[in-house]
């Protein structure tokens, strides 16, 4: 009788689940279940195993343990890119396209990875209305967090070999976590006084028990304490030494609050000659040849972080690209470099090692790097295994290290990362003063970190 309410109400249960890759321990005794028409987010860091998760749930791999049971069709928007940057479509547009064709399909349960990667604020909205109302549960991995916050209601939270089932959108976790984070500073502070009273009193009563070891009372003064015994005020004087040493021991542990940051290392910055550029383009064509901007200009001063907006489709990509051999092909050097999603490294057969080959650093140095990313990665893992994210990571650094007084040229360049990356790595663009045009849909990032925005409007570019 239990047993058939359990199967009506809930469409997919994970039981106990562990699973490992060859070098890497993903999860261990992984439980939850998803309700039928349930919105869910997965949220955590980049390569803590997001995508495996949904491979998981579709059969694509089997757990080492535990079991996973769905009941009801599965329809999956994996974290894809695609093949042939010059089609007819922009990303954002294909992307769009694949998830309405997917919402459409007969199914009980939706998985979507990454769903707004490329999409405009407009089609993210769109999405955000039609699986409103898609008639069946949604689980939900990604970066995008005010996306997940108008979708979901309920949070699975993936830390390293953590899973946490909070009852509530986002949001409300992250309000609970900052009073959580609050707890727990006010308890360490409360330790910290307490610790440092009962250090003091023990350092005393030590200076008193050597003070009154070497005293000698003299007839002139005979001394306070000729009552007692010199033995037992020594006596009394270590026992309380003692029992102070046993309070400070008996302290609760310090606390601890999980936050996951980023720290990169400075690039020095590259002492570039001051320029200013007034770059008139007469006309941009798509490869279709549309017309995407009509006579129009912008200014690109060396140091600066410009950010370039536009709907999808508008022809921002094209626009890097048309800027990228505008650069090579003047005559005083600066040259730049486009820096978009790149499928060949993607399946690329190179390790780590073998990928920062091209740049100054030392073994060492990736190495270091790797752990500063907070990757998981070693210098002999293949491309091909890392998470978008991974990948995603070591593409934006390797340019860095290589782009020395380059202009960069970076196609949405936060997709994929987790919001600790993308502070990280836009504070290091900021602070290397690299010279950077940045194609964005993510409003906060150009907001934060650009002096400057273009929007692409009625086929010119608007400053705005
Ligand atoms: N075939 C494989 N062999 C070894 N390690 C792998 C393999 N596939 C993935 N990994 C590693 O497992 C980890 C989890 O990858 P996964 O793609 O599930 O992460 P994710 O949470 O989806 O990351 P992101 O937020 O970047 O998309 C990563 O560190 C990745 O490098």
């Amino acid at each position: 009788m239990s047993n058939t309410k359990f199967k009506q109400t809930t469409i997919l249960n994970v039981q106990h689940v562990s699973f490992a890759y060859p070098k890497r321990d993903l999860f261990t005794d992984l439980t939850f279940s998803i309700n039928q028409n349930e919105r869910v987010a997965i949220i955590g860091p980049n390569g803590i195993g997001k995508s495996t998760l949904f491979n998981l749930i579709c059969g694509q791999i089997k757990p080492d343990s535990g079991q996973i049971r769905c009941y009801g069709d599965i329809n999956y928007v994996p974290q894809i890119d695609y093949e042939g940057e010059f089609d007819a479509k922009s990303a954002g547009e294909k992307r769009l396209e694949l998830i309405e064709n997917t919402i459409w399909l007969p199914g009980s349960i939706l998985l979507l990875d990454e769903p707004t990667v490329y999409l405009d604020a407009e089609n993210s909205r769109n999405l955000v209305y039609l699986l409103q109302h898609y008639d069946g549960a949604i689980i939900i991995a990604s970066h995008d967090l005010s996306f997940v916050n108008q979708v979901c209601q309920r949070t699975l939270i993936l830390r390293p070999h953590q899973l946490i089932n909070f009852p509530g959108n986002y949001d409300n976790f992250v309000q609970q976590q900052k009073i959580e984070a609050q707890e727990v500073a006010n308890f360490n502070e409360k330790r910290a006084i307490a610790q440092k009273q009962i250090t003091a009193r023990i350092t005393s009563l030590r200076d008193k028990s050597v003070r009154f070891a070497q005293y000698r009372p003299t007839r002139d003064d005979p001394g306070r304490l000729v009552t007692k015994s010199k033995d037992s005020v020594q006596k009394s004087l270590n026992a309380r030494v003692k029992r102070a040493e046993r309070e400070l021991k008996k302290l609760p542990k310090q606390a601890s609050f999980y936050q996951h940051q980023i720290y990169l290392p400075k690039i020095h910055a590259t002492n570039e000659k001051l320029r200013s550029y007034q770059i008139r383009i007469p006309q941009l064509l798509s490869p279709q040849k549309e017309e995407l901007l009509k006579e129009t200009s912008l200014t690109v001063k060396t140091g600066e972080l410009i950010g370039i907006l536009g709907e999808n489709g508008v022809g921002k990509t094209t626009l890097l690209k048309y800027l990228e051999q505008y650069f090579t092909e003047q005559t005083w050097g600066q040259k730049a470099i486009y820096l978009g999603f790149n499928d060949t490294v993607a399946k690329s057969k190179q390790t780590v090692e073998q990928f920062f080959k091209e740049t100054d650093l030392a073994k060492a140095d990736v190495k270091r790097l790797l752990v500063q990313l907070d990757l998981f990665a070693d210098l002999d893992t293949p491309l091909t295994v890392l998470s978008g994210g991974e990948l995603a990571k070591i593409t934006l650094m390797k340019s860095l290290y290589l782009s020395e007084k380059k202009i960069l040229l970076l196609d949405e360049p936060t997709n994929y990362l987790d919001p600790e990356s993308v502070t990280a790595i836009a504070k290091l663009l900021k602070q290397a003063q690299f010279t950077c045009l940045v194609v964005s849909h993510d409003q906060k990032f150009l907001e934060m970190f650009c002096q400057k925005q273009y929007q692409f409007k009625d086929k010119k570019l608007i400053q705005k």
